[in-house]
């Protein structure tokens, strides 16, 4: 992608945090995103990066969907779960035909995609990094972490080794890969504890460190790496997250350490809550739930296996997302019980 042009789709959190790196370092980046203000905003003012990890404005490019014109080859798909097959349909006039779609979300969002332009025109990603959509042209990077590209059917390609060149620009230790699922299944696996904090006020590495809830995470990651299993994926780690601990027969002790591991990580962030309390607590919206940790149990379903902590762990989002239980510490105690 050497300053081949980049069209970054949802110019959020995730999606304005790369694209400004990619925008600094002299790509030509174009930004669309459905929100208005942070459009007008990104084109009149810039992008601004603020927090820790650094500080910078980018001037691009951006437009609502109705207003873009042109294609692409290289197209960074960076919005919400629920809002793929809506970004899709809008994007895909967008893509050349020997382009490609990169899903830099959670979750198992490729064959989705790729039902939509075709399995040959989706690429993988995992990103681990925390990020905030703060106010109209302006995201908070509140820490680095894992970021992961990859071929669905796992080649090693010309474009990927292009993306992966592209990616460090960002995060110098991004990584390509031939397993892109045992990334992803590794992050879906995680996901079930950044659920569970989303329940409680807590940040991350505070409701991961809270003793009382040792049990559960060893029970709930148990169930999440059980259904990789029988999905024939063996989950990757990543920022002191080793799920094949918490696999059948795992070792308690490095079970112990990861969960040290992943308290330290995640205290040391200036995100300290992850995007789906910020979708509830202060953003008032739905989160992904459906598209991220139910995949589990629905997944799980398929092959027989019981998953019961993951489907409780849905059922409170549920109710919160609906008003019928308040965020509250004492949740987790509920799931846990
Ligand atoms: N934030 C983080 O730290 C991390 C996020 N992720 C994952 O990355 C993905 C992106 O999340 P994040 O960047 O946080 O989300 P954000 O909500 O910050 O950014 C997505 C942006 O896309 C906009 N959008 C919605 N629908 C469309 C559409 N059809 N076309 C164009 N733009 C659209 C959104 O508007 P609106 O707000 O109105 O919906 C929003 O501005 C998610 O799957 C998330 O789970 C993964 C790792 C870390
Ligand atoms: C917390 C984070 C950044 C992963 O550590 C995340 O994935 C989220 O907020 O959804």
């Amino acid at each position: 992608m050497s300053h081949d042009p980049v069209l970054i789709w949802g110019a959020g959190a995730i999606g304005g945090t790369i694209g400004a790196y990619l925008a600094r370092a002299g790509y030509p980046v174009t930004f669309v995103d459905t929100v208005e203000p942070h459009v007008e905003a990104i084109r009149n003012r810039g992008l601004a990066i603020t927090g820790p990890v650094d500080s910078f404005t980018v001037k691009a490019p951006a437009f609502t969907p109705a207003q873009l014109e042109g294609r692409w080859s290289r197209i960074l798909l960076c919005v919400k779960t629920p809002q793929t097959d809506a970004a899709m349909a809008a994007l895909r006039p967008h893509l050349t035909e020997d382009g490609y779609v990169a899903s830099f979300q959670n979750g198992l969002c490729e064959p989705r995609i790729a039902e939509s332009v075709g399995a040959s025109r989706v690429m993988g990603a995992f990103i681990n990094f925390g990020a905030d959509w703060i106010a109209p042209g302006e995201i908070l990077y509140g820490n680095r972490g894992a970021v992961v590209v990859g071929e669905t059917d796992g080649r090693m390609t010309g474009r990927l080794e292009t993306l992966h060149r592209a990616m460090r620009i960002f995060e110098p230790e991004a990584i390509q890969t031939d397993r892109i699922y045992a990334h992803l299944w590794g992050k879906l696996a995680y996901l079930t504890l950044l659920y569970a904090q989303a329940l409680g006020d807590k940040g991350i590495g505070d409701c991961i460190a809270r003793p009382e809830l040792r049990l559960l995470w060893d029970e709930i990651l148990g169930e999440a790496t059980a259904v990789a299993a029988a999905e024939g994926v063996a989950p990757i780690g990543f920022d002191g997250f080793d799920p094949m601990a918490f696999a059948a027969g795992g070792d308690p002790a490095r079970r112990d350490l990861s969960i040290e591991r992943m308290v330290r990580f995640n205290r040391a962030s200036a995100k300290t809550h992850s995007g789906i309390w910020r979708d509830l607590a202060i953003r008032k919206r739905p989160t992904e739930v459906a598209f991220q940790v139910g995949q589990i149990s629905e997944i799980g379903r398929r092959h027989g296996i019981p998953t019961p902590r993951v489907d409780r762990l849905v059922a409170l989002i549920r109710e919160i997302e609906t008003g019928a239980r308040p965020i509250s510490d004492c949740n987790l105690l509920e799931l846990a019980a």
